[in-house]
Parts: C-alpha cells; sequence; structure tokens
C-alpha cells in the first residue's frame, strides 16, 4: 500500500551551519508531491534526510505511523522506499538489465552466501526478476537497450534505467530528484506520462524534486516551497507559482520589486 510521509521539525546543521530549519509537511498515501525551490534552498539536503543517507540533527521523519529518522538506507529500502539521484549513479560496466536488477537485491530470498552459492530457490527468483526488469524496461521504452552495456547509453536514459533500478523494489514511497535535468522537451514530456502512468497504475506515493516548473505543475497534487532551508509555503503549484513570497525567493527582492 501506498506509504504516508510525516515530517515534523526537521533540522539538520553541518558544523556551524544549518541547511535545514523546522521543515515539516505531510504527503499522503498516493499523492504526486513536489519539492521546489532555488538553488542551495536544502532540497535534495532533505532528500538525503529521508532517504536516510543524512541523520537530521533533529526532528520526526514518519513512513506511516513508523518513526524512521536515523535509519540507514538499506533499512530504508525495508520501509519501501526507493530514490534516484540528481546525478545516476549506474554500474557503467554492466548491462542495462543488470543494472536494473540491481533494485530488487531486498526482494531475493535468503542472503549473500545463499546468493553466491546459487541455491535453487535463489536462481528462480533470479529468473523471474529477470522477467519483471526486461518487462519494466519494455514499459519504459527501454527494452532495446536492456542487454547494452550502461555506458554506451546517453545521461537521458540513464535516468530512466535509474528510475527503473528503483521501482524494481516495488516502492511505496518513491522520491525522484531532478528527473526532469538535462532532458531535452521531448524527453521531458515522456518523463511526464511516465509518472502519470505510475501514479496511475501503482500503488506508491512520489516526491519529485523539481527546477521544471512545467513538469511540477502538470504533476503535482501539492508542493512545499523550500527557501534557505525553511519552508516558505505549501500549496497547489499554481499557488506556488504566483506567490509573491516565492517570486522573491527565486528571482531576488529587487528584481521582483521592479518586475511588479
Ligand atoms: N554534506 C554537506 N556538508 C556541508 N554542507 C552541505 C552538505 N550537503 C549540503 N550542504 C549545503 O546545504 C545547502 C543546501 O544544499 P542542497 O544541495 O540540499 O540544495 P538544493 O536545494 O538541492 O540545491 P540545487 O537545486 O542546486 O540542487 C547548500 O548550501 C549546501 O552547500
Amino acid at each position: 500500500m501506498a506509504a504516508q510521509l510525516t515530517l515534523q521539525g526537521v533540522d539538520l546543521r553541518f558544523g556551524g551551519v544549518t541547511v535545514l530549519r523546522d521543515v515539516g509537511f505531510a504527503v499522503e498515501p498516493g499523492q504526486v508531491f513536489g519539492l521546489v525551490g532555488p538553488n542551495g534552498a536544502g532540497k535534495t539536503s532533505l532528500f538525503n534526510c529521508i532517504s536516510g543517507h543524512y541523520r537530521p540533527s533533529s526532528g520526526s521523519i514518519r513512513i506511516d505511523d513508523t518513526e524512521v529518522r536515523g535509519s540507514r538506507p538499506a533499512q530504508m529500502a525495508g520501509h519501501g522506499l526507493a530514490r534516484t539521484f540528481q546525478h545516476p549513479a549506474l554500474q557503467l560496466r554492466e548491462t542495462v538489465l543488470e543494472n536494473v536488477m540491481l533494485g530488487a537485491h531486498t526482494r531475493l530470498p535468503g542472503g549473500p552466501l545463499s546468493w553466491s552459492l546459487r541455491f535453487p530457490r535463489v536462481t528462480r527468483s533470479e529468473s523471474a526478476l529477470r522477467a519483471e526488469a526486461l518487462q519494466l524496461l519494455e514499459e519504459n521504452g527501454l527494452g532495446w537497450a536492456a542487454h547494452r552495456r550502461a555506458d554506451e547509453l546517453s545521461h537521458g536514459l540513464h535516468k530512466g534505467v535509474e528510475l527503473c533500478r528503483a521501482l524494481m523494489s516495488r516502492p511505496r514511497l518513491l522520491l525522484l530528484d531532478e528527473p526532469a535535468a538535462g532532458l531535452p522537451h521531448s524527453e521531458v514530456e515522456q518523463l511526464i506520462e511516465t509518472v502519470r502512468r505510475l501514479g496511475r497504475e501503482s500503488d506508491v506515493t512520489i516526491v519529485i524534486v523539481e527546477h521544471h516548473m512545467g513538469l511540477i505543475a502538470a504533476l503535482t497534487d501539492r508542493v512545499v516551497v523550500l527557501d534557505h532551508g525553511a519552508k516558505l509555503l505549501e500549496g497547489t503549484a499554481a499557488e506556488a507559482q504566483s506567490d509573491p513570497r516565492v517570486i522573491e525567493a527565486y528571482i531576488g527582492k529587487d528584481d521582483a520589486d521592479a518586475a511588479a
């Protein structure tokens, strides 16, 4: 079942630098939720807190009723979380199919010993997961690339492969960090269709960090705007786009006054 994500009072400090200050919001199960804000606002840092890559200095992060603040990334996978990164990190010398199958490691029976000894139940599960990975690639227009090495593919296609890898864990909560960055217009349109389909067909809650406001407006139910590590506004994408505080945060007060 799609997850509910609740953040309360999340602070993140590195030494004397405050990166996040008292951030709180709730994402309801099945929502597509946007996290926007100018460069350096703290969006990726907040994703890192949710996915266990950073440990918040204080505050609460709950998935459904479970407190997960301070859990490590591998434990977060157990809570149903998967994410993509601003800069996809694929195993470049492996095939696209092998990369996607890596996303399913939490679903293989046994542990590293039974995997390396290739027990029959492991090989049976592996072939079922291989078929599933191929189907995911097909659904996302990447079936043709399954047996290519990852380093033969463009940056845009890496993003598609990374999304398939995240989906292989069958997440209940999916974090997408700037999925449209560096994509040409036609691929952004395709990405919007893909995320819409996910929202319709998969039981998953999606949180997207993105600068592409067209994508945010097309996909999200609600957004939070971060500025200087704090929540500036929560509302619909249209409300965010027309709010003077948000315009000022993006373009600076003097320019906002001049444009008014
Ligand atoms: N590990 C770290 N150590 C120190 N400072 C950090 C660390 N990670 C992030 N920061 C700082 O936190 C602030 C927010 O960075 P972050 O990457 O989260 O912003 P962002 O909103 O995702 O920006 P962008 O849109 O440019 O990706 C920046 O000032 C950054 O330098």
